[in-house]
C-alpha cells in the first residue's frame, strides 16, 4: 500500500517543490517503509532521488534535497507488492520518451502478463524491472508516442490515459509529472485506491496558488493546503505549470468502493478518505465490535472480563471505545517501542515475527491473574496475535480473549497489499474456534462484515458518495476484474520461487517469466543482482 504525492507551485520560478514533497513523505511513511523516492524538474530537465529504506534514509535527513531543484515533482514511498524489493524498483519511474515522463504508482495489476507482452511484442518497449508500475508508465508512454507529436496538449495527456484505462486492469492511484509541461493525478475506475488534491496560496508569487495531490489527507493539510476533494473513480487531473486544474472522466465509473482496508488498518487516523473519516471508522469499529462480544459472549462472559487491552498502534481507537461501550477498565498494558515500526509490511516472516517481539512488550502486573481481552484491527497471518496471546499468559493472564475488528480474512488481496495466498492466512479453512486454538486464545469473536461497512459508511464528515467498499479479503468477490487463471499462476510461481529476499509472493504477480529456482546452487535473484538506477542521485553518496 504505498504512498504517492505530486506538487506543483505556482511560482515557477521557485526551485522548492522538494522541500514540500520531502515533507510530505513523513506523513506517508505508514504505507510504505521499504523504498522511498522523489522526482522533480527544473527548466525542462528531471532530477531524482531514489532508494531502498525509509524517507529519513533515501534523503539523509534532507541533506539530499538541495540537490533536487524545481517547481514541480512528484514523491513516493514503497511497500513491494509485485515485482521484487529490489532498489531498482523503488519509485517514481522515469522513462525518456516521449517528454519524460515520471510517475509513482500506488496498487497492483492482475494482467501484467498480458501487459508485458504487449510492450515487448507491440510496443517495441524495454521493461528494466519486475515492477508492475513500470509497465503501467510505458503503457501511458505508448499512448501519448501514438500521437506523433513534438510536444503533447492536455487533450493527448487524457486520451493516452484511455489506453491505461483499457489496458492495465487492477486498482492504481497514480500520480505523474511531463517535464516542463505539469503534473497528472488518476485512479482506478473503482476508487479501490485513494487520491486527493488540495490547494494553497502560494508563498512566493502573489495571487499564484499552489496544488498538491496525496494518497492522505493529512499530507495536504499538514502542508497548509486546503479546500481537498478525493479524484473520482475513473477521474484524472492534469495541472499546466503556471495553470489550474483540469478535470476529465477518462472511463465510466464501475463503482465507487475504497478498499476497506485503508479504514481498517492502513490509513492514518487523521485522514479522511472519500468523505469518510478513518478516527471515526475506527470508534464505530469498536462500538459494533462491543455488540458483536455483548451477543456472543452474553452478559456472564462480558461480565468474566477483567480489562481491554489494545494491540498498539492501530486498534488503539477502536478499543478505547469498545471498553467504554462494554464499561470496562481501558489499560495500555502492551507498551509500543516508538523506534520500532509497522510490523506487517515488513517483508518476510522472520522479520515480522521478530518486529513484534521487539515492537511490543507487556506491563506485568496489568496482566496478573487477569481475564483479558485483546483488541486488534485485523488478524492475518496471525503473527502478531500469537505472539501477544503468548506474551499475555507469560506476563501473568489466566484468560486471554481476542478480539478483532474486521472478519476473517480468508482471501488474498490483490490491489496493493501483501496480503499472501490462503495458506498463510490464519483464518483459512478454519472455524472461530480453531483459529482460537491456532493462536492459543481462549476465545476469538471476529467483527460481522455487515457491521464493518456500516462502522466506515457512518464515519461520513458531511456527505460522502461512498456506500460499498471493496472487501475481496473477506469475501472472495473483488470489485474489479480477475484474469482466469491468476490466483492459479500466482500460487504456482509463489510455490516454484521459493526465494524469501526476493518475495516470491510478489514475483508471482509482476508476470516476469524468470523466476529464480532453488537447485542447491546459488541463484542469482533479482535481490541481489546489481541494479541499473538511470538518473539516480542516491547513488552518487
Ligand atoms: O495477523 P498479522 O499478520 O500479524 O497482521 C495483523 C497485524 O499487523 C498490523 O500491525 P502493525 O504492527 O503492522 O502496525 P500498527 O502499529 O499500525 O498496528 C495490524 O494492525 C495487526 O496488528
Ligand atoms: N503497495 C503498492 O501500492 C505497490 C505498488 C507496486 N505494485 C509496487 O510493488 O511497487
Ligand atoms: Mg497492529
Amino acid at each position: 500500500m504505498c504512498g504517492v504525492c505530486g506538487l506543483l507551485l505556482g511560482d515557477t520560478k521557485a526551485e522548492t517543490a522538494a522541500v514540500d514533497i520531502h515533507e510530505s513523505l513523513y506523513f506517508l511513511q505508514h504505507r510504505g517503509q521499504d523504498a522511498a523516492g522523489i522526482t522533480v524538474c527544473q527548466g525542462g530537465r528531471v532530477y531524482q532521488c531514489k532508494g531502498n529504506g525509509m524517507a529519513a534514509k533515501v534523503f539523509d535527513e534532507g541533506k539530499r534535497i538541495t540537490d533536487l531543484p524545481g517547481f514541480m515533482g512528484i514523491g513516493h514511498l514503497r511497500y513491494p507488492t509485485a515485482g521484487t524489493s529490489s532498489a531498482s524498483e523503488a519509485q517514481p519511474f522515469y522513462v525518456n520518451a516521449p517528454f519524460g515522463l515520471s510517475i509513482s504508482v500506488n496498487g497492483n495489476l492482475v494482467n501484467t502478463k498480458e501487459i508485458r507482452r504487449f510492450l515487448d511484442f507491440e510496443a517495441r518497449r524495454h521493461i528494466n524491472t519486475d515492477s508492475d508500475s513500470e509497465l503501467l508508465l510505458n503503457v501511458f508512454a505508448h499512448g501519448l508516442n501514438q500521437f506523433g507529436k513534438a510536444r503533447a496538449n492536455v487533450d493527448d495527456v487524457f486520451s493516452a490515459l484511455k489506453d491505461v484505462y483499457a489496458r492495465c486492469h487492477g486498482a492504481f492511484a497514480c500520480t505523474a509529472m511531463i517535464a516542463g509541461f505539469g503534473i497528472l493525478g488518476f485512479r482506478d475506475s473503482n476508487g479501490i485506491r485513494p487520491l486527493c488534491l488540495g490547494s494553497r496560496p502560494s508563498a512566493t508569487l502573489e495571487g499564484a496558488t499552489d496544488y498538491f495531490m496525496a494518497s492522505e489527507s493529512i499530507a495536504l493539510r499538514q502542508l497548509g493546503f486546503d479546500n481537498i476533494i478525493d479524484i473520482l473513480p475513473g477521474q484524472a487531473v492534469f495541472i499546466q505549470k503556471g495553470g489550474v486544474p483540469q478535470f476529465r472522466q477518462i472511463v465510466e465509473r464501475k463503482s465507487y468502493t475504497p478498499d476497506i482496508f485503508e479504514y481498517v488498518y492502513f490509513a492514518r487516523p487523521d485522514s479522511e478518505i472519500d468523505g469518510l473519516s478513518v478516527h471515526r471508522s475506527r470508534q464505530n469499529m469498536g462500538a459494533k465490535l462491543a455488540k458483536k462480544m455483548k451477543d456472543t459472549l452474553g452478559e456472564k462472559g462480558i461480565g468474566e472480563i477483567d480489562v481491554i487491552i489494545p494491540v498498539p498502534e492501530t486498534s488503539n481507537t477502536a478499543a478505547a471505545v469498545l471498553a467504554k461501550c462494554l464499561d470496562k477498565p481501558f489499560s495500555n498494558a502492551f507498551v509500543k517501542n516508538r523506534y520500532v515500526y509497522r510490523t506487517f509490511i515488513l517483508p518476510g516472516q522472520t522479520a515480522r515475527k521478530k518486529g513484534v517481539r521487539r515492537k511490543l512488550s507487556p506491563i506485568v502486573s496489568e496482566f496478573k491473574g487477569k481475564t483479558i481481552c485483546l483488541v486488534d484491527d485485523s488478524i492475518v497471518r496471525g503473527t502478531t496475535s500469537r505472539e501477544i496471546v503468548q506474551m499475555a499468559r507469560e506476563a501473568g493472564a489466566v484468560r486471554v480473549i481476542v478480539a478483532s475488528c474486521s472478519p476473517e480474512i480468508i482471501h488474498p488481496h490483490i490491489y496493493g497489499i501483501d496480503l499472501a495466498d490462503h495458506a498463510q492466512l490464519v483464518a483459512y479453512n478454519k472455524t472461530v474456534s480453531e483459529i482460537a486454538t491456532h493462536i492459543a486464545a481462549d476465545a476469538v469473536i471476529y467483527q460481522d462484515l455487515d457491521a464493518l461497512k456500516e462502522a466506515c459508511t457512518e464515519a461520513a464528515e458531511g456527505e460522502s458518495e461512498v456506500k460499498d467498499f471493496e472487501v475481496g479479503v473477506f469475501c472472495g468477490e473483488y470489485k474489479g476484474e480477475v484474469p482466469e487463471g491468476f490466483f492459479k499462476l500466482a500460487n504456482e510461481l509463489r510455490t516454484q520461487g521459493n526465494c524469501p529476499a526476493a518475495k516470491a509472493t510478489l514475483v508471482a504477480n509482476s508476470g516476469a517469466v524468470n523466476v529464480p529456482k532453488q537447485n542447491g546452487t546459488t541463484v542469482t535473484t533479482p535481490e541481489n543482482r546489481g541494479d541499473i538506477n538511470l538518473h539516480n542521485i542516491a547513488d552518487e553518496a
